[in-house]
């Protein structure tokens, strides 16, 4: 055979390589799902876990539209420990090649610690008023968040996230989690019966959820949404915050108990697996094929102001 003919051969080859090569990565996209967890809601809203999304056809979605994240947590006290690990990370893995503003709150901005932003990623630190409780200081939140929404972030943000800063990134946390309204899975019953849930079940609280109703049980650490979408949930835990106070209860997990109900009466169009929430602590689950984000191991008696 001539040289000519051998190149066509192999030139032949290589097409008809290729178009199997398309074919089977077409149907690896097509087939990728899960069949051990739940990946849909009863309400029909999706559930990200590994293997549920791809994260490279995604991504190039997500790009052509220029969003801005605006992401916010909490330092105060002791807690401003754990700002260095949280952001080295976060620029790590949280959003890469996508727009993130930080805002951070603290009550000693000179004792937060200078750490490089990647491209298109930005820091803001607010200072705010030191409080005497660490239940005051995670319930404060909801009504700083509210007023940041309100205030500061229209026009200059399309989506934020809230989250708890005695946390580190291991893994990819990325477009795949946005949605109009997003709650995250509790790493501690993910996969727990109903009847576990740790709901408030005091009928005196606001954050009140009778026995047999409710729908997961969703992490106070992490929330996020469309602008419009967490400010309302923001305003509405503010104000059912106020209203407990007034009567002289606190749930039982203060604001994550609030966030619990306005989900259960407005449900998340997306869930985030316990893989976006996971503790340091926890054991190992089949289900958890990626940790991606996840609350360190903290002495809470060191840590907190009170007990
Ligand atoms: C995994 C998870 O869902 N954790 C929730 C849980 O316990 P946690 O044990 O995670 O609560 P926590 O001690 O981390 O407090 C929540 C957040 O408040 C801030 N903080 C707290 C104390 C302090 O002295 N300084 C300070 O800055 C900080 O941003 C912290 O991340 O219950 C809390 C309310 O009961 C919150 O709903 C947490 O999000
Ligand atoms: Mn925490």
């Amino acid at each position: 055979m001539s040289i000519s003919g051998i190149m066509q051969l192999r030139q032949n080859f290589f097409i008809i390589l290729l178009f199997f090569g398309m074919v089977l990565s077409g149907y690896v996209i097509i087939l990728q799902s899960r069949t051990d967890v739940a990946s849909v809601t009863p309400w029909s809203a999706p559930i990200i876990w590994e293997g549920t999304f791809d994260p490279i056809l995604i991504d190039s979605i997500y790009k052509q539209h220029n969003l801005t994240i605006a992401t916010t947590v909490f330092a105060l006290g002791k807690y401003t420990r754990f700002v260095k690990d949280f952001l080295e990370s976060a620029e790590q893995h949280y959003f890469v090649g996508f727009r993130v503003h930080y805002y951070l709150f603290t009550d000693q901005p000179e004792s937060i610690p200078e750490v490089k932003m990647g491209e298109n990623h930005n820091l803001t630190v607010r200072k705010v008023q030191s409080l005497n409780r660490w239940q005051d200081i995670s319930m404060s939140r909801m009504g700083k968040l509210e007023k940041l929404i309100e205030n500061e972030l229209a026009n200059k943000a399309d989506y934020i996230f809230c989250l708890d800063i005695d946390t580190k990134f291991y893994g990819r946390w990325g477009v795949e989690s946005l949605g109009r309204l997003v709650g995250v899975i509790h790493p501690w019953f993910f996969d727990a019966p109903r009847d576990r849930f740790t709901y408030e079940r005091r009928p005196e609280s606001q954050a009140y959820i009778p026995a047999g109703e409710g729908d997961f049980y969703y992490a106070g650490a992490a929330f996020g949404g469309l602008l419009e979408d967490v400010h309302q949930l923001t305003k509405t835990c503010r104000e059912k915050l106020l209203i407990d106070a007034a009567n002289s209860i606190e749930a039982v997990w203060q604001e994550e108990s609030h966030l619990n109900k306005y989900f259960l009466l407005n449900k998340p169009s997306k869930l985030l697996s316990p893989e976006y929430m996971w503790r340091d602590i926890n054991g190992k689950a089949d289900q958890i094929k990626v940790i991606r984000f996840s609350n360190v191991a903290k002495n809470y008696a060191e840590v907190r102001p009170n007990p």
